[in-house]
């Protein structure tokens, strides 16, 4: 089996330390992100207390009833906002769907960027506004440590810092509440039926709140997997296609998936909280000159980040 080095960054070495330590920072993620595509990220600004009243609420929402779960389940939103109910998300090129149950949370425009019009106002659970404040906070803190990375990501490019400030500023980034439910009869359990299939993410890149069991995976270079593992409160981070586009495969969007838990295990929920880092839908993806070159040939056509994303929800089933 292949050893894969998933570094361990400190994010107040970008924000608050000196010349030389971002200069590192920006490697190391940049160098991480050629070759797996994953990191993780200490002092990320999230406190221990905020995520573990995140999960208490996350907890909570998945606990109520399934009749009032579903009145949040609006047609027309592709799974955007609230609620999707459980076996109804398939991984791209699977025929089974996900083990799972998801609760999304999309931007929320507070200046008057026009863009407010383009984005469908988000769901509140009446019976849990705890929930509902916890979730918005986290969103706003994801948001910014998104920001810093993608700058370190930018310095890395050579492209100027803030590449992409504007580009994100206000963008259609989700953040997801999971729940994989338990697994109540593992004899009716097919082969193909998973937590979560093997795939890659579409956005920029992913922000992952712990997990509240194992069970990640990111498959290699050479095709083994590989357990994805986070210390304590740290985010897990890795690139999504739409990065991948941009750097022209220099930056990896890494296959990785959610395998079921062995037999004793199953009847244990797994809970974890994704942040899907998006642009605004005009950010023109089209791969930098930076990236291609003779050994480096073009490897996409042109696409804008809405376009994209649209073509992927209907992959994936959430679009019709
Ligand atoms: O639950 C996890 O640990 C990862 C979830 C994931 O990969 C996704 O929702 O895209
Ligand atoms: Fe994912």
């Amino acid at each position: 089996m292949s050893t894969v080095n998933i570094p361990r960054l400190d994010l107040n070495d970008y924000v608050n330390g000196s010349l030389a330590q971002q200069e590192q920072f920006s490697n190391d993620i940049g160098k991480a992100f050629n070759e797996t595509g994953f990191v993780t990220i200490t002092n990320h600004g999230l406190s221990k207390q905020l995520i573990d009243k995140l999960y208490e609420q996350v907890k909570e929402l998945f606990s109520l009833p399934d009749e009032v779960k579903d009145k949040y389940e609006i047609e027309g939103l592709a799974g955007q906002r609230g609620y999707t109910g459980k076996e109804k998300e398939t991984a791209k090129g699977f025929t089974k769907p996900d083990l799972k149950e998801f609760w999304q949370i999309g931007q929320t425009v507070e200046d008057n960027d026009p863009v407010k019009e383009l984005y469908p106002d988000n769901i509140k659970v009446d019976e849990l506004p705890e929930f509902n404040l916890t979730t918005l906070e986290v969103y706003k803190k994801l948001e910014t440590v998104g920001k810093y990375l993608l700058r370190a990501i930018a310095v890395y490019l050579n492209l100027p810092e803030t590449y992409f400030d504007d580009k994100v500023h206000n963008g259609n980034s989700i953040l997801r509440t999971l729940h994989y439910f338990p697994i109540t009869d593992p004899d009716a359990l097919t082969d193909d039926a998973v937590r979560a299939g093997a795939h890659e993410d579409i956005n920029l890149i992913t922000l992952l709140i712990g997990a509240s069991a194992d069970g990640l995976e990111l498959l290699t270079r050479d095709n083994t997997w590989f357990p994805v593992k986070a210390y304590g409160e740290d985010l897990v981070v890795n690139v999504g296609d739409m990065l991948q586009r941009l750097t022209n495969n220099k930056l990896k969007s890494t296959t990785h998936r959610v395998v079921n838990p062995p037999r004793e295990l199953m009847k244990n929920s797994r809970y974890s909280v994704p942040f899907f880092l998006h642009p605004k839908s005009d950010m023109d993806l089209t791969s930098l000159e930076s990236c291609i070159d003779a050994e480096h040939p073009k490897l996409y056509t042109d696409i804008t980040a809405g376009e994209y994303l649209d073509e992927r929800l209907r992959e994936i089933g959430l679009k019709k």
